[in-house]
């Protein structure tokens, strides 16, 4: 991998987020070492969402810090944007943006040659959707899109909030290959409610009330 490292960690230290008064994380540490695949594990708003989006850089912390190896979660932190890969559980992306006109922009903006997503498009069935808007895709194939820009990338940490929703079988299996296939060279962190997938992609169970009180 173009990181260079043999090993990368995700690393909370005195973490804390409230929305609107309510406390979600008081004071959380805890450190991700190593590749794999671990899950976050709790009820409905429990946080695991707000956590991925905070690793992902997209929310910040009120208090606390976060690093994935040496590189602090900043808003301007280019090395730290280039270590992570985030897949939200719905598409943020523009109706009008077209499949491959959105993978094309994720690999010019990470400087990504484009045939780097080929195998990808391949592997989900994604051929016939390249020149489909998003506002024309049904979710599924909008949720493959993005699973394809954070699959292709190179960046060691991969979050993924809930990647299972919508997924057909065919995708779901070819899904589970790629998953541990990448968990050799890659931290991924997800949050996701089925056992059954993350039995199937051997997931590490994090629980998330564990990790709240220490
Ligand atoms: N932008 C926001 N403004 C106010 N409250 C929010 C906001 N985002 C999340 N919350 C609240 O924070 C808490 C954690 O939400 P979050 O979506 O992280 O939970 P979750 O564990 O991912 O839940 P689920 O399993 O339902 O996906 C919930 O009480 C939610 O209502």
């Amino acid at each position: 991998m173009s990181h260079g490292n043999n090993t990368v960690s995700t690393r909370l230290e005195n973490v804390s987020k409230e929305f609107s008064e309510k406390t979600i994380f008081d004071t959380l540490n805890f450190t991700w070492q190593g590749f794999g695949i671990y899950s976050l594990i709790g009820e409905n708003g429990a946080g695991k969402s707000t956590l991925l989006g905070m690793i992902a850089g997209l929310l910040d912390c009120d208090l606390g810090k976060i690093f994935i190896n040496q590189q602090q979660c900043l808003l301007n932190n280019q090395e730290y944007k280039k270590l992570v890969t985030y897949v939200p559980d719905h598409s943020p992306i523009y109706d009008f943006m077209r499949g491959q006109e959105f993978l094309d922009l994720i690999c010019s903006i990470r400087k990504l040659n484009p045939d780097c997503y080929q195998i990808y498009i391949e592997k989900f069935k994604l051929d016939n959707f390249l020149n489909t808007t998003f506002a024309e895709m049904s979710f599924g194939t909008a949720k493959k899109f993005l699973l394809v820009s954070a699959l292709m990338t190179e960046a060691p940490i991969l979050l993924l909030d809930e990647p299972n929703n919508g997924l057909d079988q065919a995708t779901l299996q070819a899904f589970q290959q790629i998953l541990i296939q990448q968990s050799k060279t890659k931290l991924i962190l997800m949050s996701c409610h089925d056992q059954h997938f993350r039995d199937s992609v051997n997931a590490k169970s994090i629980r998330l009330d564990a990790l709240k009180t220490g």
